[in-house]
Order: C-alpha cells, then sequence, then structure tokens
C-alpha cells in the first residue's frame, strides 16, 4: 500500500488516503469469496479472537463460573457484560487502554485512492494502546485453539516459578532476581546488537538467576517465541516467564505450547474478569501468573481478585515510559502491605533498576523479587552484570 498525506490534519482529525490495490483484488474476486468482504473492500478477519465455543469446548473442565460475563475472549463485536459494553467496563475500572476498533474508520473510494479518516475513535493515543491494537491484529493469524491444543501435550512440564523465588528468596537473603532476556524496547532502542538469547540465559543462570524473563513481543521488543522455546529447549532449569502482551486466552495455551512456566497479565489492559478466568486457565495448565500493576487504582483492583500469588509493581509507566521507583515503595504502604503480606503475595519490583542502592530501596519497601532487564543486557558480560547489580555474588548462598 502506499500512503499518500494530503493536508495538514485539524487537531485530533485526519485523513489518510491510500492508493487502492487491495480494493482491485476484491474487485476480482467471484461472488462467492466475498462474503466476509467489507462494503469499503476489505476482508472481515475469519475469526477475531477464540470464540466462546472454541475455547470452552478446550476447557470444558475447568471450573469457570463466568465465562459467559467474560468481557474480552469473544467474537462478538460490541460484547456486553450485564449490559454493558467492553469500553464501559473498562472506563469502570479506570482501565484507559481501549480495545481497538472491530471495524477500521469507513473507506471512500474515489478513482484508484481509498480514503480513511482518523479520529481519536480510531487512531491509539499512547504506546502501550498502539501495542496493544497492533497485538490484536496479530492474533487473527493464529491457529484454532484446537490444533493448539493437542500440542501442549508435547510440550515440555511446567516448573515452579513461585517456589523457584521463594527458595531463592530464603537462600540469599536479597530479592529473587527474574533476569529479563530482552533485546530491545520501544523506549530505549535496541539495547544489545550481539544478542544471543540461549547464551544470555545460561549467563544469567549461573550467575544467580531464580527466574528468567524472555520477551516474545516481535514488533516493539525484537523478541520472539521462537527464543522462548530454544531458552526452554536449551536445557536452562530457571523457570522462564513469557513476556508477552496477553488480550486473549489463545495466547496462554500457546505460550505454554511454547514451554512457559509463568505468564505476565496487565492490570492496566485487562479487566478484573479477564485477569480472574485467565488465571484460572493458567492453574489448569500449571503456569503462575504474574499481575502487573503500575498505580493504586490498578494495585486494588488486583487484591479483590481471588488467587493472586505473585503482584509486580511496575516502576515504568507503560504509556509514557517515565520511570521513578519510589513507585514500588508507595504502593506498598500502609494498608496495602499489610494485605500483601498477611496473604504471603510475592511483589516484584519491575523496571529502572541499576544499583545495589536501588536493590535495597525496593527489598525495604516490602519487595521478594526483582525483574531486570536493561541493567543487565547492557553489561559486557550480562551474566557477571548480576553480582555488579546486588553488590555480590548471589550464585552461592549466604
Ligand atoms: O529493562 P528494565 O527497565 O530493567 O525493565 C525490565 C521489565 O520490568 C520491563 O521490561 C517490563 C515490565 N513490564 C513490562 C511489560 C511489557 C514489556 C516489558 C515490561
Amino acid at each position: 500500500m502506499e500512503s499518500i498525506s494530503i493536508a495538514t490534519p485539524p487537531p485530533k482529525f485526519r485523513v489518510s488516503v491510500t492508493k487502492s490495490i487491495f480494493s482491485e483484488r476484491w474487485r476480482k474476486l467471484p461472488a462467492k469469496e466475498w462474503s466476509g468482504v467489507s462494503m469499503a473492500g476489505e476482508r472481515k478477519p475469519p475469526i477475531l479472537r477464540c470464540s466462546r465455543a472454541e475455547e470452552e469446548s478446550v476447557d470444558a473442565n475447568v471450573a469457570v463460573t463466568h465465562s459467559s460475563d467474560r468481557v474480552t475472549n469473544s467474537t462478538d463485536v460490541g460484547e456486553r457484560q450485564n449490559g454493558k459494553c467492553i469500553d464501559d467496563v473498562l472506563e469502570d475500572q479506570g482501565i484507559r487502554i481501549r480495545r481497538r476498533p472491530q471495524t477500521g474508520p469507513p473507506m471512500h473510494n474515489v478513482g484508484p485512492f481509498e480514503f480513511r479518516l482518523e479520529n481519536e475513535g480510531n487512531t491509539p493515543r499512547n504506546i502501550l494502546e498502539k501495542i496493544i491494537w497492533d497485538k490484536d491484529s496479530e492474533l487473527k493469524e493464529r491457529k484454532p485453539l484446537t490444533v493448539l491444543h493437542r500440542t501442549l501435550g508435547n510440550a515440555p512440564p511446567p516448573r515452579d516459578f513461585v517456589g523457584a523465588l521463594r527458595a531463592s528468596y530464603n537462600l540469599t537473603g536479597v530479592p529473587a532476581l527474574i533476569a529479563e532476556v530482552k533485546k530491545a524496547s520501544p523506549s530505549r532502542g535496541v539495547l544489545r546488537e550481539d544478542f544471543d538469547p540461549v547464551q544470555i540465559a545460561k549467563a544469567y543462570e549461573r550467575n544467580g538467576a531464580a527466574c528468567l524473563s524472555v520477551l516474545t513481543d516481535e514488533k516493539y521488543f525484537q523478541g520472539s517465541f521462537e527464543n522462548l522455546e530454544a531458552i526452554r529447549t536449551a536445557g536452562v532449569n530457571c523457570p522462564l516467564l513469557c513476556k508477552e502482551f496477553i488480550i486473549d486466552a489463545w495466547q496462554i495455551y500457546y505460550a505454554r505450547s511454547k514451554g512457559a512456566d509463568a505468564i505476565l497479565l496487565i492490570a492496566a489492559v485487562l479487566p478484573d474478569l479477564d485477569i480472574s478466568y485467565m488465571t484460572k486457565i493458567c492453574r489448569k495448565l500449571g503456569l503462575a501468573v504474574l499481575v502487573e500493576v503500575h498505580n493504586e487504582r490498578e494495585m486494588d483492583r488486583v487484591l479483590s481478585i481471588d488467587g493472586i500469588q505473585l503482584i509486580g509493581i511496575n516502576n515504568r509507566d507503560l504509556e509514557n515510559f517515565e520511570v521513578d521507583i519510589s513507585n514500588t515503595k508507595n504502593l506498598l504502604k500502609g494498608e496495602r502491605g499489610e494485605i500483601i503480606r498477611q496473604r504471603d503475595i510475592i511483589v516484584v519490583g519491575e523496571s529502572g533498576l541499576f544499583t545495589p542502592e536501588d536493590i535495597s530501596y525496593v527489598h525495604d519497601a516490602g519487595v521478594k523479587a526483582v525483574l531486570v532487564g536493561e541493567s543487565l543486557i547492557k553489561q559486557e558480560d550480562p551474566g557477571k552484570g548480576i553480582a555488579k547489580l546486588f553488590g555480590k555474588d548471589i550464585s552461592v548462598a549466604v
């Protein structure tokens, strides 16, 4: 597609013009092929997300009582929960990340050009929203869940992610390390040119990491599921967190089929019912769940969900990339910290940790684990970077 910009856009309103190569192609299709093709000449995706029937036939023995209330895993456009559409549910829970509109803005054909009117409703407002909308488009390429489910039996068995964190913390007396295998990020660009995920993973393990986090998003983090699978099959014993932007239960099965031991759920993106439903699927698959929060509202929502064992406090705001490690301390103050201690939830301090002082600071705030990417991956020897980050060798018990 060739894009031509025409005029300076008025605020919050833009026109993009695209030379219509595709509409030519659709025009030539035989009539029977036109089902699933919208008036604007675009093919409607055959499957939007895990269809409920598809997912429930796989999940017949999961005790999910409220699956009919779920808000995001549906083929139904504008699905409703208790009479509310998804946008209302998201707004009620203070979730600012919207779902990608199911139909793009209308296309107008003039000669060989197609005009698309862009406005606030159909344009992502920030980077996290853009990632989520792109993820939604990516998921249309997936294979059916029933096919994926058959491959689960071939996956290596899940390992105890939470147990590994607890054991490491008890052994070393410092926060257990989840070291992140991360080549690039949208905020920092490429972090390491000579990136060998398996070598890096092995070096992290040798130098005391309790668990590893492997980025699988390709577009923004230059990660992949091949990396996850390669690390798993290379004999690395540390349990693996699949670091993905999960918006659909299908991704959880996929992560498991590639050897993941844990997955991430982001509270800024997922409503409570999805977190709760996905947590149940994970329990059935033997996966641990790290639920990530960034502010008080998200923390309170997550604390009201049953069965949460691991909460990550992200010091980076994924909407604008600002990093502030005092966020971890603030969210663990007072009653919230008390509830967390009573329930024996492990809190993971995430992002922006560079020095032994940073590690002590979040440890004093109450975290029992840390998730570290950039400060290790940028070291000449990422494995040796661990001792520098902690101010001591953590590969041996104290
Ligand atoms: O590289 P850092 O600043 O040490 O951050 C690691 C990790 O916390 C960060 O990569 C992260 C936290 N939550 C995420 C969600 C998606 C992608 C990435 C992340």
